[in-house]
Formats: C-alpha cells, structure tokens, sequence
C-alpha cells in the first residue's frame, strides 16, 4: 500500500472513531502515524524533485520574505501591484503555468520580499500536484499574508488553515515548551515540570515514542498545557514550520459596513480593498510590525555607511544571522565585527557571531 493510500485510510479510521476519553489514546496514536506518513509524503515528494522547489518555484530569498496565500481571485495580483514595486499583471493563473512572482515592498528604507503562492494550495496534503510546491515555498516565509475575499464564507480561512496544518505549517503559534532528547541507550525517561492537564501523560508518550521505533530518549515537559498534537509536532519536528500570519481581507467595498467592522475585530487582521485603495498603508505597517524588522546599516573600512541599502534582519538577530543574510557561508569566513549603535557598549565595539544587533546599528565585517 503506498503511503498516500495508508493516508486516507487512517484519516477514514479517525472520522470513524468517536471522540471520548476512552478513545482519545487510539486517537492520539492515529495522529501520530498521520504526522509521520505526510512527513515521508513531503520528504519524497522534495527528493523526487530535486529538493523542494520545482519549476517556476524556486525563488531566490534574500532578506525579509513574506508570502501571499489564497484563493483564486480573492485580489492578490492586484495587492501585489498595489504595495510593491512589481506590477504584477492581474491575470489568471492556469493549473500548468505556476510561477510565483516576486514583488518587492519598499517600507522605512528596507526592502522585503512579497512572493505571490498561486492559489492552488488545496490537496498539497494529499500529495496532490504542484500544491505542495506552493507549501515549500510558504515555509520559506518569515510572515505568510493569508489574502481572503471579504464577500466570501469564513470556509475559504478554515480550509487554507486546514491544508496548512496538515503539512505541519503552524499559524501564530509558538513551538511548544517540550525538550526531546533521543538517545543510544539508557529507555525512556519522561519528565512533568507540573501534573499534565490533559491527554499528554507518561502513558500516551510512551506509546507514540514506541509507535515511531524511538526506545531511548529524555523528554521533558515544560507546559502543562501541552497535548498530545504538540509531542507529536515536536517528533517531526523538521517538518513543522512555526509562522506568522496576517489575515487580510479584500473587497470590503463590496460589503456592508456592519460587516468589515466584525472582520476588522478578528485578531491579526487587517481589512483592505485593493480597488478603492483602502486600508493598504495600515496593511503594510502591519506587516513591519508583525515582521519585527531590524535594519543594519553595512560600513567598510574608512568609508561611510551606506545608509541607502540596509541589511533587513529580524529583531533580536546575531551578527551570525546576519552574515548568513548575506551569504550562506559567510559565517564560516567571519573574523570579527565593529559595531556602532545601541547594542555596542562603546562605539564602536568589537563583536563576535553571537553579537545581538539592534534596529539602525552600523556595523562593518572582517573576514578571514
Ligand atoms: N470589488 C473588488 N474587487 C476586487 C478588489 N481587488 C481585486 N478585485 C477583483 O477581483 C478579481 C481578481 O483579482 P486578482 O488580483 O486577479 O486576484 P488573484 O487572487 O491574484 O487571482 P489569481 O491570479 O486567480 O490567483 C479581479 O476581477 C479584480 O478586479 C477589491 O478590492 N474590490
């Protein structure tokens, strides 16, 4: 049976089952092997493929990327031409013809990049066509932009949201407080900072650790909160990309105003219209917010910094990272950094890769 069919029969088992307490380890276990064979799905998928991407789709990151999802026709081209730099023809996608269009949005003197999925996000988890390429490429995403059509049922959020988490892509959710450790020998040692609240005990671990072949291996639970679906996020924790998402919902000039004002009240959420210009700016100061940028301004010696083109890192960034926003050896040819700004203690001050650098900081590399 390929894996796709083992798939769909375990998610036939678990619309079957009954949800209760007796049931809820069975459940627990159904999920585990679920997350298990889409994560083989997806790790075949991207070495048949010449590692992710696919035609059309690979797209060079540099800096700050934030991707649009969406429908077809819920206005993304014409989001896309509205706030950045690449004025994206308002065309219509055919199923064969995927090239994801790259935009650059110009804000506070940086530079992010806008990448526009097609709308054919729908089946990726079922192994379905190109659907997972737009999924390996949403995972590059420092910011996903879930575009919807405000005139449409809430259907269209919940089953973008579905296919997402199926592929292990995790919306406005930080990655949850477990410590894994496999190891060679030693058994299973399972630890509770505080008495589990829900389904996640020492039993319903050991049964999944068994269900994956892992037979010696520490973990520790540092929430008491945390269910059975987090462990197993953390057992496949390769696959699972934790993102932010910004909900934007299009087209309010074609509903009432009772209506934008509740969509305007759902969390991260802004509400736009891409062709009456409404709501674009507070859009895109959003997505700086949402974002956490910080800019960096790059110096060599005895020049001036170049105050026109910053390196766009996310706040709280090393040097390290940001070496590696400039090239993806850079790091390994690093020597030291002199750092001007207010993370420096003395200006300027000599640093090295774990150096947290703070927004408006000029800094100059030397190499080895
Ligand atoms: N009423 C209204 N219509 C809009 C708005 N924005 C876009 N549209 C219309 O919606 C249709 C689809 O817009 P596109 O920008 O092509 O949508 P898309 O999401 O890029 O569609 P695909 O290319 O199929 O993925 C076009 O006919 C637009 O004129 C808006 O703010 N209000």
């Amino acid at each position: 049976m390929g894996i796709i069919e083992k798939i769909k029969q375990i998610e036939e088992e678990m619309a079957r089952t009954q949800k209760n307490k007796a049931t809820e380890y069975h459940l627990g276990l159904l999920k585990g092997k679920l997350a298990r064979y889409r994560q083989q799905l997806i790790a075949e998928e991207s070495a048949s493929s010449g590692g992710g991407g696919g035609q059309g789709f690979e797209v060079a990151k540099r800096g700050l990327r934030v991707c649009l999802i969406g429908y077809p026709s819920v206005g993304k081209s014409s989001l896309l031409g509205q706030i950045t730099e690449t004025k994206a023809a308002v065309a219509h996608y055919a199923f064969t013809t995927l090239t994801s269009v790259p935009g650059v949005l110009r804000h506070n003197g940086a530079e992010i990049q806008v990448v526009d999925l097609p709308g054919i996000i729908y089946g990726a988890s079922q192994g379905k066509g190109r659907g997972r390429q737009v999924v390996s490429t949403a995972r590059t995403a420092d910011l996903i932009l879930m575009v919807l059509d405000a005139t449409k049922s809430t259907h269209q959020r919940e089953s973008l949201e579905k296919e997402l988490e199926s592929v292990g892509i995790r919306l406005n959710k930080e990655k949850p407080n477990i410590s894994f450790k496999k190891k060679e020998t030693g058994g299973v040692k399972i630890t509770f900072t505080s008495p589990p609240q829900g389904a996640l005990n020492e039993k319903s671990i050991k049964m999944l650790l068994k269900d994956y072949r892992i037979h010696n291996a520490d973990v520790l639970v540092r929430d008491e909160k945390c269910t059975i679906d987090d462990f197993i996020d953390i057992l496949n924790d390769s696959h699972c990309n934790y993102i932010k998402c910004l909900y934007a919902y299009n087209k309010i000039d074609a509903v009432s105003l009772e209506e934008v004002d509740r969509l305007a009240r759902e969390p991260n959420t802004v509400v736009i219209s891409c062709e009456q210009q409404l709501g674009l700016d507070d859009l895109v100061d959003e997505i700086w917010y949402q974002l956490n940028i910080s800019r960096v301004y790059t110096k060599k010696r005895g020049v001036k910094p170049d105050f026109s083109d910053p390196l766009v890192v996310r706040n709280n960034s090393t040097v390290q990272d940001l070496c590696s926003s400039i090239h993806r050896d850079f790091a390994q040819k690093f020597k030291y950094a002199l750092v001007w700004g207010s993370s420096a203690k003395h200006s300027p001050q000599k640093c090295g890769l774990t150096h947290k650098v703070h927004d408006e900081d000029v800094i100059t590399l030397f190499t080895k």
